[in-house]
């Protein structure tokens, strides 16, 4: 380990006077100093996990940032009460990527910290403790004390336990001990509320009642007995002819898994009075999700194109950091992944391959899985913490030196990464909004792998315009991959005129006759269909036909939207439900209809106008459920569904065999969003929608449907010319001042009395308005949604020079101001909130 206890410990007197500055989940500013009992003083070190009190009450997880033997001047240190490992859970690089989330995002290495432990690591007063269900006292190596199994049994009765709860069943204060021995010995399992429990996957098994097996003789018997009854023998056969204990008698110990049974066909009532009468018996065993599974191994062959683009990323490594890979759609970069992953790893480095929310259950996780087996680490936002939980003990252990995961992976203790993948780097889903650290995993990514001076590579058919500029002058390498991996060939565009067509009458339910007609040719080819609409519910609102009232959230300044499914009114900011009005709350009158297309109107149409077809959603709506996403697709992949609708959640990474039309219900709804990067989403958004079709021999077709076909950007968007686009659009942000020629950092005041919000969010920007940097400061204006809950929002931007030591200079200072006025008592209540590069 390092010299953590600086030069001059040397004299074993003064251990006692050892200090720890502790990072603690909490925002506040600055680290905490406690003082290291002498008992402590020799195992600790840091990026240890400690215990600790802050405040009156609480009790909480630390992790140790530094030790020391100056003590604090402004208050007692108070003593460290325990540590919870004899080894620490947080490398030196990790605490160094804290402090830099914490210094460039504005916020504070407490928010870093929360934001990276799961909270199955962090015990603290406010944790729930629930049963492991895996735990079974009997086998258990470890011995329970007396107290450990009265706790034990408390929990056995209970779905969760708090705290407090646990305190007042022993009747003792500071049970952190014990529930520290009750975690060590994987008795139980620490969580938080927000979060979902621990459920593990449970399989249930039959298997013969063990008298039967003991002899033949008695087995002979038992077929005797029920040679009256088929049903009965037909399962007792296929159990015999799945699991031959006649052979070996020791195989029934495992038994069989019961749908086994009810996928043969056979009589699930049989199998009930074989298992009542004792001939069979039932039980239940946990199955791991992280289940030991070898990796092919397999040669990856790369096609002639591939193998170039993988010679030159390696020589564009030799002197870049970061490369850009930029191949079209189905060009194959998965392929060109693995083989680079798998060099890496030979090398004895690790590997983090970061990948966008939802594209985590498709094809290219399957497909790595078959590679790499289970020497490949998940890590998924939907998991439950206790398997986050094993995902970050696998990275510590070494045993897993490979992790394909979400933005939240960049924070798993990795202690030598020799390359970090980010795939679709343009992702908006990379950038967390909320809570702080507000940080952009792909930027992230970035710095971390600097840290451990290992390289990047960045992959996209559509790179973010920051990423191309950095490629075009020279920051990151370029590599480019321009034909599709096999026979497949890129797409036709179809550009279909809503106007001409609502005109000439051609318009049904939203479809132009184009659209309709190719969507009936890929039927007729049992062929499938892909509808992008980035809109869920029925209709984005309901309107008076004779008064213009629209209905509105109550808390939040947005009109509600129309779902169909559990006819109600949806505030799609703050979760408001109400029933669907039957009249118009203004002028009473009964002519209320919806306006505009949502995901479940364009299903029911597509119903109405294609009949025969099976036609699926999906959007967060459909896949609320941890697996809803996956079944869907698993439903596409296998054919039972024609046609699917969906969210921009059908535009990542999916790759099906059959899909040969992509239609876009509106392409104006994208490109007229208020926002300065609304013609890069839009060309993003579309080219990858449009990439799912005809990736195999078939070419595919995509129908745009616009009520504008002579804008430009669609030209550009069918010659597939990014070059052209990028360089008109930056054009632009040159002239405006936008990213990538300017940082931005959006400062939002919220307050639930308008006056107030207004009036703080004014001395805000005054002040910032005196910070000694070249600036743009706009604002302070009222939120494109002016209430948010109950809260008003007002917004300012500041546009930053990025040369220089401006932006730190400016983002020092403006911490300052926000913790003057914070402690003001004018600003009670009010709440400031910083994001950096905030899109
Ligand atoms: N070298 C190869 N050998 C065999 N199959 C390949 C190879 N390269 C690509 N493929 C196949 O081609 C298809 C497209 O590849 P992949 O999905 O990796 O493309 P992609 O570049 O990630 O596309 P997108 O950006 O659209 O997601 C996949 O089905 C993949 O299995
Ligand atoms: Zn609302």
């Amino acid at each position: 380990m390092e010299s953590l206890f600086g030069d001059q410990y040397d004299n074993k007197d003064e251990k006692s006077n050892l200090f720890a500055d502790i990072i603690l989940p909490v925002p506040i500013p600055k680290m905490f100093t406690y003082k290291i009992p002498r008992n402590l003083a020799e195992s600790i070190g840091i990026g240890f996990r400690v215990i600790v009190q802050f405040g009156k009450k609480k009790i909480l997880t630390g992790i140790i940032g530094r030790v020391h033997q100056k003590p604090p001047t402004s208050y007692d240190a108070k003593p460290i009460l325990d540590l919870l490992d004899n080894h620490a859970t947080v490398n030196p690089i990790q605490i160094r990527f804290w402090a830099w989330m914490a210094e460039y995002y504005c916020c504070h290495i407490g928010e870093v910290m929360n934001a990276a432990l799961p909270s199955g690591l962090k015990l603290s007063s406010e944790s729930k403790i629930q049963l492991n269900p895996t735990f079974d006292p009997d086998t258990s190596p470890y011995p329970l004390d007396e107290r450990e199994e009265l706790l034990l049994q408390a929990l056995a009765n209970k779905e969760e336990m708090s705290y407090e709860d646990c305190e007042a069943v022993l009747g003792i204060k500071s049970i952190h001990g014990i529930l520290k021995s009750l975690v060590i010995k994987e008795a139980i399992i620490v969580f938080e509320q927000v979060k979902e429990k621990y459920s593990p996957k449970v399989e249930s098994r039959i298997r013969f009642s063990h008298e039967h097996v003991k002899d033949k003789k008695l087995l002979e018997a038992l077929f005797n007995e029920i040679a009256g009854k088929p049903k009965q023998e037909e399962i007792l056969l296929k159990y015999l002819q799945e699991v031959p204990v006649y052979k070996k008698p020791e195989l029934n110990q495992k038994g069989l898994e019961k749908k086994v049974i009810s996928d043969a066909g056979l009589s699930a009532s049989s199998l009930k009075t074989l298992i009542k009468n004792g001939v069979l018996e039932e039980f239940k065993i946990i199955i791991s999700r992280f289940e030991e599974e070898e990796g092919s191994n397999e040669e990856i062959v790369l096609s002639s194109e591939q193998e170039e683009a993988f010679q030159q990323i390696k020589k564009e490594f030799e002197d870049k950091n970061t490369v850009l890979l930029h191949g079209i759609t189905g060009s194959g970069k998965t392929e060109l992944y693995i083989t680079l992953i798998k060099e890496v790893l030979a090398g004895g480095s690790q590997v983090l391959l970061l990948l966008p929310e939802i594209a985590l259950t498709t094809h290219m996780v399957g497909r790595l899985r078959q590679v790499f087996g289970s020497s490949m680490g998940v890590y998924h936002s939907k998991y439950s913490d206790n398997e986050r939980v094993e995902v970050w003990n696998g990275v510590l252990s070494g045993k897993l030196s490979f992790v394909v995961g979400v933005r939240s992976s960049i924070f798993l203790p990795f202690d030598s990464l020799g390359m970090v993948i980010i795939d679709e780097e343009h992702e908006p889903s990379y950038k967390q909004f909320d809570p702080a650290p507000r940080f952009q995993a792909r930027d992230a990514g970035i710095m971390l792998s600097w840290l451990h001076q290992s390289k990047t590579l960045l992959g996209s058919a559509t790179p973010s315009f920051e990423t191309f500029h950095n490629a075009k002058t020279g920051k990151y390498g370029y590599v480019s991959l321009e034909k599709r991996f096999g026979e497949a060939q890129l797409p036709d565009y179809y550009l279909a005129d809503i106007l001409v067509d609502k005109k000439k009458n051609l318009l049904k339910l939203d479809f132009t006759r184009l659209m309709r007609e190719k969507i009936q040719e890929a039927l007729n080819n049992q062929e499938q269909v892909l509808i992008f609409q980035n809109r869920r519910g029925y209709a984005p609102y309901i309107s008076c036909e004779d008064c213009g009232w629209i209905p509105e959230c109550e808390h939040c300044d947005v009109s509600l939207t129309y779902h169909q499914f559990g006819e109600e009114m949806r505030c799609h900011y703050c979760g408001f439900k109400e029933k669907v009005p039957h009249a118009c709350s203004a002028c009473g009158s009964n002519k209320l209809s919806a306006v505009g297309l949502g995901t479940e109107r364009i299903e029911e149409s597509l119903s109405l106008l294609f009949p025969e077809a099976r036609v699926a959603r999906m959007d967060l709506d459909t896949t609320r459920s941890k697996y809803g996403y996956q079944r869907l697709l698993e439903d596409f992949g296998s054919g039972n569904v024609d046609i699917l609708v969906g969210t921009q959640m059908i535009t990542k990474g999916l790759d099906f065999d059959r899909v040969t039309v992509v239609g876009i219900m509106d392409a104006d709804r994208i490109l007229y969003f208020p926002d300065f990067r609304a013609g890069e989403r839009a060309f993003q958004q579309i080219t990858q929608v449009a990439g799912r079709a005809g990736r195999r021999d078939k070419k595919g077709s995509v129908i745009i449907q616009t009520r504008k076909p002579e804008q430009a950007i669609f030209g550009q968007i069918i010659s597939g010319d990014y070059k052209s686009f990028y360089l008109q659009e930056m054009g632009e942000r040159q002239r405006f001042f936008y990213p990538p020629f300017v940082k931005i950092i959006k400062i939002t005041t919220r307050h639930k009395d308008y006056k107030t919000a207004e009036k703080s969010a004014r001395y805000l920007h005054n002040l910032m308005g005196d910070i000694q940097v070249k600036k743009i400061l706009l604002g302070p204006e009222k939120g494109l949604i002016g209430k948010i809950k109950n809260q008003y929002i007002f917004e300012s931007i500041v546009k930053l020079d990025r040369t220089g030591n401006a932006q730190a200079h400016f983002k020092q200072e403006l911490l300052h101001i926000l913790e003057e006025m914070q402690a003001h008592k004018d600003f009670r209540g009010v709440r400031f909130v910083v994001d950096v590069d905030p899109y």
